[in-house]
């Protein structure tokens, strides 16, 4: 147990803006011996590091937003181009592959969408590790299984770079806010140095050892979230159903036990079925998909999430992939109930 360990004590909280020397220092001396020129050296200056970040989703684009704030020197690439523009606008750098990203940042960032795209950005042709080498790092914080996290730390240690998975607790709220949560694993020195950067994202972090444990805790807390969402669906329906208000349930479950924000804050536009899209259901479906893929791994019975992940499922083949995850509600709702039992 020795390696779970709860760094939370660690956090260097909201850096001054811009991105400190102090923190550059500390980068260059640990990470990279690109990140200082000779001349620059000899004459005690210091260059800001570079940072790279790939993939500019829902949950990329914010947290690179809050990189550039803080005045990060940020390169950017995304599958498509145009989601650069508006960070590109705010003054980050474009490179027109991962590879180039890569090579021309000190650290790199990932935020992307499953297991296939992660691996296809990390290790695919113009992917990260052909721009990789000693003195540079790069932190993933997809949401994949262990496997390919293990797969993509391979292939980046073969080039003498550091590697961190480092996945998120957290949705698009949080990330605007920079009040993620990383689950990080891998290189401790890469941990440490890219602290200040994760502290400038989110509000906590947890250093768990080795590679794989950190998507491993990320992929249980999401299987419960997602089982969580599933049971709050049914409770919703049932109490329409007998002819409760479904807003006086939220109420009551607001001021108990089981009380969660993630209920205050979905459970009033379900009532309404609207699915304004934070965490998109396809992405709780492949979570659930790799949880139940994790338990197979060790044997564990996990009845509950197998059930909802049915219900994830029937939600995506009647079109509700891009919407928030909340939407699983529809595949309970008598419609779609009655097509999927014919
Ligand atoms: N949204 C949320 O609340 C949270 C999401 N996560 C996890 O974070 C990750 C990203 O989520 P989110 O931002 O919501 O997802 P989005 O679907 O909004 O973004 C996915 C990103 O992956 C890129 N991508 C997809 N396929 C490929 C590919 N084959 N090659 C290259 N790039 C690709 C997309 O590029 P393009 O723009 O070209 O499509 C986009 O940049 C997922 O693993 C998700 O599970 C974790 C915590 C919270
Ligand atoms: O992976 C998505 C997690 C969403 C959340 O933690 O609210």
């Amino acid at each position: 147990m020795s390696s779970l360990v709860n760094c939370n004590h660690f956090a260097i909280h909201r850096l001054p803006s811009p991105f400190s020397s102090a923190i550059a220092t500390r980068f260059s001396r640990h990470i990279s011996n690109v990140s200082v020129s000779s001349q620059s050296q000899q004459q005690g200056i210091q260059t800001p590091p570079k940072i790279g970040f790939l993939g500019l989703g829902i949950m990329g684009s914010p947290m690179a937003q809050n990189l550039i704030n803080a005045g990060v020197d940020l390169t950017v690439w995304n599958r498509t181009k145009s989601k650069c523009d508006p960070l590109i606008s705010l003054g980050a750098k474009y490179k027109s592959s991962p590879e180039q990203v890569a090579a021309s940042c000190d650290l790199t960032f990932a935020m992307l969408a499953d297991p296939q795209s992660a691996m296809d950005v990390a290790c695919g042709k113009y992917g990260v590790a052909n721009g990789m080498g000693p003195g540079k790092g790069y932190v993933d914080v997809s949401t994949v299984d262990v496997d390919t996290s293990k797969l993509i730390n391979g292939h980046i240690k073969s080039t003498g770079a550091l590697f961190l998975e480092a996945p998120v607790s957290g949705s698009k709220k949080p990330a605007e806010d920079g009040q993620l949560i990383f689950l990080t694993a891998g290189d401790r020195n890469l941990y440490q140095n890219a602290a200040p950067l994760l502290d400038i994202m989110g509000k906590s972090k947890f250093y768990l050892g080795d590679v794989g444990n950190g998507a491993a805790m990320k992929l249980v807390v999401n299987m419960i979230m997602g089982s969580m969402m599933a049971s709050f669906s049914e409770g919703l329906l049932l109490c329409e159903k007998v002819g409760l208000d479904p807003k006086v349930l939220v109420e009551v479950i607001s001021q108990g036990a089981i009380n969660a924000p993630m209920y205050t804050t979905k459970g009033p536009s379900m009532i309404k079925s609207h699915y304004p899209t934070a965490f998109p259901l396809k992405h709780q479906q492949k979570d659930l998909r790799l949880a139940l893929g994790l338990a197979e791994s060790v044997s564990q019975s996990i009845p509950i999430a197998a059930a909802a992940n049915e219900l994830y499922k029937v939600a995506k083949s009647h079109g509700y992939s891009d919407e928030d995850f909340s939407a699983v509600i529809e595949a309970l709702k008598t419609k779609f109930q009655n097509s999927e039992n014919q």
